[in-house]
């Protein structure tokens, strides 16, 4: 680690060195500040720059550093040590300038940055808020309203937005820190009062007060049961109403209330957590440090439902080459209309931000029902329908079609890899790849490994996540996988509180109260209640193929709630229909309102079940939905499905709405203390015997035998021998 100088032709060279993202250790910090005091200090340097080692400016504070900082970074001095030099400092931004690292920038006189950079104030993100002058800065530099949506969202802007917004002086292709030197010389002797930043009044929009009220309310709604996003609004309120020490102090007493938090922990958790699962381990000792993924150049995507029209815009965004196929000219005509309507949407949104060339920089779609045309991809994604026997005929055909070095995904939420391999003339090469919806948003991708699947396969997949900007969790190939194994008992849990009492907006709301995007009711209207049918229709739960003389709310010896079902044959599909949990304004609408309807029915069903109901209290909502989901959570680990807390943690963050700000469920329940959900998880096993969800998993079980272990400790505890990882 170090920052160590140069002098060219009278501008001394400052490079921040801490790899790999040259993150501001404390050391890193002092060594700065010495070399940009010594700078000052001497009569050859007439000017300075300071550039990021390795082609990055710097990732921002050391986050791995936060729980040794009592107080948080060191950077202030620093900032205000470069700003008031009386030698004009220009910061020469390559990679990334983040968080601390864009404060760093922001104490600068001038900013240049290479063309593909970006920068932003992400502290957000972590539960915190810019402390080191940054949100009293920008605003100065920017104007209010452009600095709250950077500051509340964390979104990294790109160089030439930031050029637009005014954060960078010029962009540049290439020679960054030359055209720094350049601009530094060029500067020498100017005065500098209007560069530096904090002496400069803030850009406010007319009635600012008002603007502030209003960005609260929206904030709050936005970002429901988070802290942080509310201390940004607060902090801004302070560098309007204060002057800049002032508001440097109002700074500061929110930083340190927020760095105390357990919002913060559990986003730093999800932070690192995010990283941890990338670097994946399989008990044979393959990894992600030996395993060599194979390169994406070219794509296929087989089927263009909601699925497979994402999915290719996904490819399409992350610049690959794409072919889409489709089984009839009809399909084919609908899916590409849509897939284009898709890709326009997203230019739009980019050109909205400053980025003209993102049209060209697509990747080109070719639609077709001529499957010849996959002989030279990559990699196929099937994504049709769930429908096994489908899938072993598509595997099939691509087994004959495709080149022997092609990748065979499918886009399953749950069915069998092993079973779509084992038709194949290549099962090493074939693996789960399982999106999210909408695919060229959710930044969610389960990578499903299977029995036969090859360490190379499985790193071309993680890879491919990557390139679509989307975390790759890898996990074991078992029914519903592992995002959608815990989800079917949370859901199935919260139609149970229906039959006992509740209704369905008031467990929406106590979940959603949680920090739940999106209550399970609301969910599963939008999904489509028929998708669930269609399923359960096919395994004999409900439908013809249900023996005769099954008892409705039985199904084995387990609870069966025949309730969706009912209302599916009623034609009741959730949003596309206009009423499902819900009602809607009109088929496709999106205003979900409670249905007088809903409560004759329930209140029907209940007599005619005889069912006895009582007054299903907030917490026993969160805590039978969400300890039913953990204690699976257990399950999955034991069974050697998922290969650490983190995994399933990461997959709830990213790809079910789930508040970031409590880590995951399984760091919840670590912080809710595993001996609290075992007790509940007993109380309510023990008053609901047919549910065998609730029944304490063993692992949960031994963990707390083992004193309660904090999370980082708990794969220890786990045994390898029924991985199926
Ligand atoms: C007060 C608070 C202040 C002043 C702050 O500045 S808070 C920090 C604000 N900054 C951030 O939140 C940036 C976080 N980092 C990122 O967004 C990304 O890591 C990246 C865009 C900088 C790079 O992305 P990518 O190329 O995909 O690489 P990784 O994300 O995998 O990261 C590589 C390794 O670097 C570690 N890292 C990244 N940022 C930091 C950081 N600020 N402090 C410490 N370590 C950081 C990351 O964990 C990876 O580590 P390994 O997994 O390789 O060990």
């Amino acid at each position: 680690m170090a920052a160590f100088s140069y002098i060219c032709d009278s501008v001394a060279v400052i490079t921040m060195s801490n790899p790999p993202v040259n993150a501001l250790s404390s050391a890193l910090i002092r060594a700065v500040q010495k070399a940009v005091e010594e700078a000052i200090g001497d009569f050859a340097v007439e000017a300075i720059v300071i550039r990021g080692d390795k082609g990055k400016f710097s990732a921002g504070a050391d986050i791995r550093e936060f729980n040794r900082l009592e107080r948080g970074p060191p950077l202030v001095s620093l900032i205000d040590l470069i700003e008031d030099s009386k030698k004009p400092v220009v910061a020469a931004i390559e990679g990334v300038a983040l968080g601390g690292g864009l404060e760093l920038a922001l104490g600068c006189h001038y900013r240049i940055a290479h063309a593909q950079a970006y920068v932003g104030l992400p502290e957000v993100l972590l539960g915190l808020v810019p402390a080191a002058g940054g949100a009293l800065r920008l605003p100065r530099l920017i104007g209010i309203s452009a600095t709250l949506s950077m500051i509340t969202t964390g979104k990294y802007v790109q160089a030439r937005e930031a050029l637009k917004l005014g954060i960078v002086d010029k962009v540049v292709g290439e020679n960054t820190v030359d055209e720094a030197i350049q601009l530094a010389k060029k500067v020498i002797g100017q005065p500098l009062g209007s560069r530096q930043l904090s002496t400069l009044p803030v850009q406010c929009p007319p009635n600012v007060e008002a603007f502030l009220d209003e960005a609260m309310v929206k904030v709050k709604k936005q970002f429901r049961g988070a802290q942080s996003p509310l201390a940004c609004v607060e902090v801004l309120r302070a560098a309007v109403q204060l002057p800049y020490l002032e508001g440097k102090k109002k700074e500061r007493e929110l930083f340190q209330f927020l760095y105390t938090t357990d919002q913060t922990r559990a986003q730093q958790y999800a932070f690192f957590a995010e990283r941890e699962v990338a670097k994946w381990t399989l008990p044979s000792g393959a990894s992600w440090k030996t395993a060599s993924p194979q390169p994406i150049r070219t794509a296929a995507v087989i089927g263009l439902g909601t699925m497979g029209r994402s999915i290719v815009t996904s490819l399409a965004k992350a610049k690959i080459p794409v072919i889409a196929l489709e089984q009839d000219k009809k399909q084919l005509d609908i899916g590409s209309k849509a897939v284009m309507s898709l890709l326009d949407r997203e230019i739009l949104k980019m050109e909205q931000l400053g980025h003209t060339e993102f049209t060209n920089s697509l990747g080109p779609v070719q639609f077709t029902l001529d499957y010849g045309k996959l002989r030279d991809v990559d990699i196929v994604i099937e994504a049709v329908f769930e429908n096994m026997a489908l899938k072993k005929e598509i595997f099939r055909h691509l087994s004959g079609i495709c080149k022997p070095e092609a990748f065979l995904c499918t886009n399953t939420s749950g069915l069998d890899i092993d079973e779509m391999a084992s038709v194949t003339n290549r099962p090493q090469m074939v693996i789960g790849t399982h999106f999210f919806s909408p695919a060229h948003i959710m930044k969610l991708l389960e990578v499903v490994h299977g029995h036969y699947t090859s360490s190379t396969t499985i790193s071309t997949a993680m890879r491919l996540a990557k390139m679509l900007g989307k975390v790759g969790v890898l996990v074991g190939n078992c029914p519903s996988f592992v995002g959608n194994r815990l989800m079917r008992l949370y859901v199935e849990q919260a139609v149970f509180l229906v039959e006992e009492g509740s209704k369905p907006e008031e467990i929406d709301r106590a979940l959603e109260d949680f920090g739940l995007a999106m209550g399970p009711f609301r969910m599963m209207d939008l999904a489509g209640l028929d998708i669930g049918w269609k399923a359960r229709t096919e395994i004999g739960l409900t439908g013809p193929k249900l023996p005769i003389g099954t008892p409705a709310r039985q199904r084995g010896s387990k609870r069966y709630s025949p309730l969706p079902d009912i209302l599916c044959e009623k034609g009741r599909f959730g949003q596309k229909s206009g009423q499902g949990w819900y009602k809607y304004e009109k088929s496709g609408g999106r205003n979900a309102m409670p249905d007088p309807w809903l409560y004759n029915f329930l209140s029907e069903y209940q007599r005619i079940h005889n069912l006895k109901t009582h007054y299903v209290t907030q917490e026993e909502i969160i805590e039978r939905c969400l300890y039913v989901l953990i204690n699976e959570g257990f399950k999955v680990l034991e069974d050697g499905i998922a290969s650490g807390p983190e995994d399933i943690d990461v997959i709830y963050n990213n790809g079910y709405g789930w508040p970031k700000y409590t880590g995951g469920p399984m760091y919840y329940a670590s912080i809710v203390g595993l001996p609290v959900v075992l007790t509940k998880l007993e109380k309510y096993y023990g008053a609901n015997p047919d549910i065998p969800d609730l029944k304490p998993s063993s692992f949960l079980k031994k963990l707390v035998s083992k004193g309660n272990p904090p999370l980082k400790e708990w794969r220890s505890h786990l045994g390898f021998q029924s991985s199926m990882l």
